[in-house]
């Protein structure tokens, strides 16, 4: 079979994902896996997935007066992507665009289907894109600008105001970078960043964690520190076990811990002493814990599979010196590079969410040893799945608080951000240009 072009592979992946909406960053690796892409093509073709989905809503709305009659799916995302060259990458000229839309047609339909590519990227060349600007609706404007749902920009233009849910739209089209945390056991901070340098990684250290390395150009994954010296986790998510303040010795619960970056990163900080028990609902996912903390050496993490919500069969009351609950959620914090998102979340989900959340805090709460400390995370920005459901558990547990010292102990970076309430710490995505996260640590009182 001819190899296919990096553009007919990005529409077979836009196709797959736009419709079916499988996991775009999984999908991709694949692709380019299977497909023996190059280097150079490995970037173009990334860019184009995700750009395309990234701006889906935005490019829809572009195109909608060209295009009067119901198109088959992959025609349709073949306009998007043309459209989305176009307008937002400028190194590549219109023609070529537009002959390379036509050719794929050619290939993949009939000569009518073609004509039709040809016939709207053209009338687009001529007639130029319709203005969002002359929306006069401001939550539809954002939406369309930033290609994000109107229930989504509705719903924290309400809990954030507008002005802030603009700068976290215009945020998550951003591309996200990754950072790096490493294994403190087997390296320190500075040598792990100099041997990265001296492999051509340039990093920066992180502001919220003293192991993270937050990478500036280079692929870490190619480095020879990568699996068992240097860890792939962003660095607000690093921060969650930062702030759960374990201790060497200490008993600890990792209540939903697949695939392993924070119960991996929790036996780190405890230098691999103590017991650090790691629980998530499927065998599958609870191997992944367990082949990282391979990968890193640490052996002070028992796993299981169990929904968490029994978890008062498995374990006796106040059992734990400290516990994470970084809870399944709607992820809306995570958009960057899971674009997909966005399109699939209905705000009947976050309903469904909280109430699984809530079940969890119940199940975990009486594990909590009197004198422990218990961190409640979320990867979303919503206040339904975070302060208020903090809110909310406080008024059932009123033996509990949200610890004081948890403010205290965030790091210089958080102490002036807009998302510190009275209940925990949001994130927002454009805070650190990482993932928007809900931290919080909740006690006994005194
Ligand atoms: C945000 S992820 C956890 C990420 C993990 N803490 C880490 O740092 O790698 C949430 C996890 O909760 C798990 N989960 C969802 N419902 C659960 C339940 N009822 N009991 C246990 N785990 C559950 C999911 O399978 C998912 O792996």
């Amino acid at each position: 079979m001819a190899k296919q072009s990096v553009r007919e592979i990005a529409l077979k992946l836009l196709t797959q994902v736009g419709e079916s909406g499988g996991f775009s960053h999984i999908l991709i690796n694949q692709a380019i896996s299977r497909n023996d892409v190059s280097e150079k093509d490995k970037g173009l073709l990334t860019e184009i997935v995700y750009g395309t989905l990234q701006h889906r809503l935005t490019l829809e709305f572009f195109l909608k007066p060209f295009v009067k009659k119901k198109m088959d799916p992959w025609v349709k995302w073949l306009l998007y992507l043309s459209v989305y060259q176009m307008e937002f990458l400028e190194r590549i000229p219109d023609h070529a665009i537009i002959n390379e839309a036509v050719a794929i047609a050619k290939k993949r339909g009939h000569r009518g289907t073609s004509g039709f590519v040809n016939g709207v990227l053209r009338s687009v060349q001529r007639k130029g894109l319709p203005s969002i600007e002359s929306i006069e609706d401001p939550i539809e404007r954002l939406s369309i600008k930033t290609s994000h749902p109107y229930w989504l920009v509705d719903r924290w233009s309400n809990m954030y105001g507008l002005e802030l849910t603009r700068k976290m739209c215009e945020s998550n089209l951003k591309s996200k970078s990754l950072s790096v945390r490493i294994q403190p056991l087997k390296t320190t901070i500075d040598k792990a960043q100099s041997e990265l340098q001296n492999e051509g990684i340039d990093t920066e250290k992180s502001t919220l964690s003293n192991q993270g390395l937050n990478i500036v150009s280079g692929n870490p994954l190619a480095s020879k520190l990568f699996p068992s010296q240097i860890t792939i986790q962003d660095e607000t998510s690093m921060l969650v076990s930062e702030m759960l303040d374990v201790k060497s010795g200490m008993t600890v619960l990792d209540a939903c811990s697949a695939p392993g970056g924070k119960a991996t990163h929790i036996s780190e900080k405890m230098e691999n002493q103590g017991e650090i028990f790691a629980y998530d609902l499927h065998a599958k996912k609870v191997k992944l814990v367990k082949e990282k903390a391979n990968e890193l050496d640490l052996t002070n993490i028992q796993t299981g599979a169990i929904d968490s919500r029994n978890l008062g069969e498995k374990h006796q009351k106040e059992s734990f010196d400290r516990i994470l609950l970084d809870a399944p959620c709607s992820g809306l914090g995570v958009l960057r590079s899971k674009p997909d998102i966005k399109y699939n979340k209905k705000e009947s989900d976050i309903h469904d969410l909280a109430k699984i959340q809530r079940e969890l805090l119940d199940s975990v709460i009486p594990l909590l040893k009197k004198d422990g400390k218990m961190v409640y995370s979320t990867c979303t920005v919503d206040r339904e799945e975070n302060e208020e459901q903090i809110k909310n558990v406080l008024k059932t547990y009123p033996h509990l608080e949200v610890d004081q010292q948890f403010f205290d102990e965030l790091p210089d970076s958080c102490k002036d951000l807009e998302g510190i309430t009275e209940y925990g710490i949001q994130i927002f995505p454009q805070d650190f240009n990482a993932d928007g996260f809900f931290i919080t640590r909740l006690k006994y009182k005194e």
